[in-house]
């Protein structure tokens, strides 16, 4: 667990590197990223008798920055297009999916958006998952990075940390993004 928790730690950085720099950024433009935060979880979806009446995971976007997701040979997990269709994503030999979690689409101003996925139970296959989030350190407020900020494009979140987001997440399940959109109101506290 160690081992590959030391590896999607590496392998999360790179991307991130990889995506501040397609926008004309680097890492110098988020210094916390030199402190990242981060927390495996395992999923696990028992057979289920009948799938039609019944969800694996709701419909959901990450609260990280990005997450790793390791899927065994068993499907199931789903993402949404164009707000409408939900597309498979298929297990691949020797592939992690990566999703795009809500700090980045802050982070990003937008830019890279948050990808509502969910997964889905079979009859058949015991499924297991392992999602590696990657995050800020807890305590840092995110808000869109400076550079990407002008007259044409505003702020288009309000600053908020990790913690602060998972909480509102908790109360607010999928309108937390929309919550602290600069557009979007008032956050309500609770
Ligand atoms: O099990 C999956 O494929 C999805 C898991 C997931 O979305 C999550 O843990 O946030
Ligand atoms: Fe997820």
């Amino acid at each position: 667990m160690e081992e590959y928790q030391k590896e999607m730690k590496g392998l999360a950085a790179k991307l991130i590197d990889l995506m501040l720099r397609s926008l004309g950024l680097n890492n110098e433009d988020a210094k916390w990223l030199r402190h990242p935060r981060s927390l495996l979880q395992l999923n696990s979806y028992p057979v289920c008798p009948d799938p039609t009446r019944a969800m694996g995971l709701a419909p959901h976007t990450d609260s990280s920055l990005l997450t790793l997701l390791y899927q065994t040979t068993t499907g199931g997990l789903q993402v949404l297009v164009d707000g409408v269709l939900w597309a498979p994503v298929y297990p691949t030999a020797g592939a992690l999916v990566v999703n795009v979690g809500d700090l980045m689409h802050i982070l990003s101003n937008g830019r890279f958006k948050s990808a509502v996925h969910r997964a889905i139970v079979n009859k058949v296959h015991h499924r297991i998952s392992i999602a590696y989030f990657y995050g800020p350190p807890w305590d840092v407020k995110i808000s869109p990075l400076m550079k990407l900020i002008d007259h044409d494009h505003p702020p288009l979140y309000q600053p908020v940390t990790w913690k602060e987001y998972l909480g509102y997440k908790a109360t607010h399940f999928n309108k937390a993004l929309e919550l602290i959109r600069n557009d979007g109101g008032e956050i309500q506290a609770n």
